[in-house]
């Protein structure tokens, strides 16, 4: 099981960690294992003379790691150049480590005015000037570059290595290294990732060699001392902030940011990529992109969730010893193999079809047989006994899998089920209403998906007594809580919580981050379990009919006794790995029939471990 605690939560751990070790232990655990990192993605194997590593470094605690981390990679030979993005307020231990390791700092030019329309809203960013102290601000004086020490480019001539990437295809030709993994195979972990192929490139230095003097074409002054720093780096840390930052980067920090990631130079974030939202993976405003991030002590929701999740690059997280301080219970988890095949049903001797448990699928219509085909077909797969079909399109079912039994309808005149699925293809005509109050009014486990959404009554799934799970896709879930898509998908963690809270009942976003809140919705707040987070999603699944085969393989689950969330959470784990199984290690479009043929494929993968 991965875990992620919100930011509360690591600062009382942190805390309670610090208080029994020696003052500043514990940012050296962190630095110490973001040196290692960076040393790794640079040069695996090798010195480090030659590499040029640009630090970017803010106010606060997380520009600390970076200046600390830095010193050590200049020992070992690396040439370190600092930018303090707040040179008044830099973490005082770790500039003076810098400094006595030989990093040289320097400081971003003054920001120019930003010129907006009369009368127009200001930025957020600016608009906190009036209440905050301005320890964003790239520093009162001007940006002339301060050497403070020799700087240290041993090798300015000779490019470094070609960075190995790793990469899963969908990066910009940066490799992150053997040495960290890839996206997904970095975030799951546990062999349900595919990456590890090819991809990344060589890491030009050519380009980056044009030297300080050279216009910087990222908005600031020609000569500006900071740019051309991160575009001759071969490697850009990330300090700007971590679990501390509000809102997105402040305009002097998001010039440097998009010159990284204009550049060829690997980009580390520190704990997190600054700009983002730890605990809701939210991103209000400009964020880095990073390539790779090193996180420490513990996952934060922002590292798992989306737009956030985007923003990491190769996720490695760092022990710092803080595991004994967090409490059982995370706001955030997300299942692996091992745990998904504890929770997958396996009929024991003595099992008959009944006792594996019936589920229910009422899906189709005249215009959509289709969907019912695809419900069935996930159903037929997630673990019950047998599958009863109810609606109009029972011939299509049966000629596709004559092994489903067929009603016409109601679905409480089909025969006892543990289990309903309700939804895909439904329609909105006066039978799918009907066959809507009917499950809404059963005593069994209920999954609602697509058009069965549209139909629901809030109150009504509140006042049912055994669970309730909906599907939605963010344009559902947008619908359901009468907002904009777009909000949605901005901020999907907090979209599930509340739509969890709201119905009483448990919730599976679909989407690109796949999220699954237990009824009540606070996940790791108020004793509500946490909400899961599913790891092993891909962008090939985005395709029609494919919700369908989810709703089916976990209606499955549910009447095969597993818990609402568990049974959620399952199927969609199940599901994503079907989609990565059947899209192939090079990737390849797939059909949601597709989907459901390979789910034996992914109970099998799953149950090897
Ligand atoms: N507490 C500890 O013992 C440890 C902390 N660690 C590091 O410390 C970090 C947290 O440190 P801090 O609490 O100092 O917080 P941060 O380093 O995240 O930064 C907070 C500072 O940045 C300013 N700020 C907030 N939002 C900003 C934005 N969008 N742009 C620019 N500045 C912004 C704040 O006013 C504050 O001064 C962690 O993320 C981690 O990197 C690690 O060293 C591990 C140990
Ligand atoms: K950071």
């Amino acid at each position: 099981m991965r875990t992620a605690y919100s930011v509360e939560t690591v600062r009382t751990a942190e805390h309670e960690l610090m208080s029994r070790l020696p003052e500043g232990a514990l940012m050296q655990r962190a630095a110490s294992g973001l040196a290692t990192a960076c040393a790794a993605l640079l040069r695996p194997g090798r010195g480090l003379y030659g590499a040029r590593i640009a630090l970017l470094v803010g106010s606060g605690s997380n520009g600390g790691d970076a200046l600390y981390a830095g010193a050590r990679l200049a020992r070992r030979g690396a040439g370190v150049t600092a930018v303090l993005l707040a040179p008044d307020r830099t973490h005082p231990g770790g500039l003076a480590a810098a400094r006595a390791a030989g990093v040289r700092i320097v400081e971003p030019e003054p920001e120019p005015e930003p010129e907006r329309e009369r009368g127009a809203e200001p930025p957020e960013w600016e608009r906190e000037r009036g209440t905050e102290p301005p320890e964003w601000e790239p520093g009162p004086r001007t940006a002339t570059e301060r050497e403070t020490a020799p700087a240290r480019d041993p090798d300015p001539g000779t490019q470094t290595d070609g960075w190995r990437g790793a990469g899963d295809g969908a990066g910009d030709g940066k490799g992150t290294g053997t040495g960290t993994g890839t996206g997904p195979g970095i975030r799951t972990g546990d062999g349900t990732g595919t990456g590890g192929g090819s991809g990344g490139g060589s890491a030009s230095g050519a380009a980056a060699d044009a030297g300080a003097g050279a216009g910087d074409g990222a908005g600031t002054g020609a000569g500006d001392a900071a740019v051309a720093a991160v575009r001759r780096a071969h490697l850009v840390v990330d300090g700007i902030v971590g679990i501390g930052g509000r809102g997105g980067l402040r305009p002097a920090a998001a010039r440097l940011a998009e010159a990284a990631r204009a550049s060829d130079a690997v980009v580390v974030a520190v704990d997190l990529p600054s700009g983002v939202d730890a605990d809701s993976g939210e991103t209000a405003g400009a964020a880095v992109r990073a390539d790779a991030t090193v996180t420490f002590g513990c996952y934060k929701p922002g590292l798992l969730v989306d737009p956030a999740a985007g923003c990491t690059g190769a996720v490695r997280l760092v022990d710092i010893g803080l595991g004994p301080y967090l409490p059982e219970r995370p706001a955030l988890e997300a299942l692996q193999h091992a745990d998904v095949a504890a929770l997958l049903p396996v009929p024991a001797p003595e099992s008959d079809k009944y006792r594996r448990g019936v589920v229910g699928v009422v899906a189709g219509s005249a215009r959509y047989p289709g969907a019912a085909v695809l419900a069935v077909a996930g159903a037929l797969r997630g673990g019950a006994g047998a599958v009863r079909y109810v609606g109009p399109a029972g011939d299509a079912v049966v000629t596709r899998f004559p092994e489903t039994l067929v009603h016409a309808g109601p679905p409480s005149d089909a025969g006892r089920v543990q289990a309903w699925v309700i939804g895909p293809g439904l329609g909105d005509g006066t039978e799918a209403r009907r066959a809507m109050e009917d499950v809404l009014g059963s005593d069994v486990p209920l999954l609602v998906d697509a058009d069965g959404l549209r139909l629901l009554d809030r109150e009504l799934v509140r006042r049912r007594e055994a669970p309730t799970v909906l599907t939605p896709h963010a344009g559902e879930a947008a619908a359901l809580l009468g907002v904009a898509r777009e909000e949605v998908e901005a901020s999907r963690l907090a979209s599930v919580r509340r739509l969890a809270a709201e119905f009483g009942a448990t919730v599976l976003l679909k989407g690109s981050t796949t999220l699954v809140a237990p009824a009540g919705g606070k996940g790791g707040r108020g004793g509500d379990p946490a909400v899961r987070v599913n790891p092993t999603g891909t962008g090939w699944l985005a395709t029609a009919g494919t919700g369908d085969v989810l709703s089916g393989v976990t209606g499955s689950l549910l009447a095969a006794g597993l818990e609402a969330r568990d049974a959620a959470s399952a199927g969609a784990y199940l599901h994503g790995l079907a989609g990565r199984l059947a899209a192939g290690r090079e990737g390849a479009p797939i059909g949601a029939s597709d989907v459901a043929s390979a789910l034996d494929a992914a109970w099998r993968d799953i149950r090897r471990g």
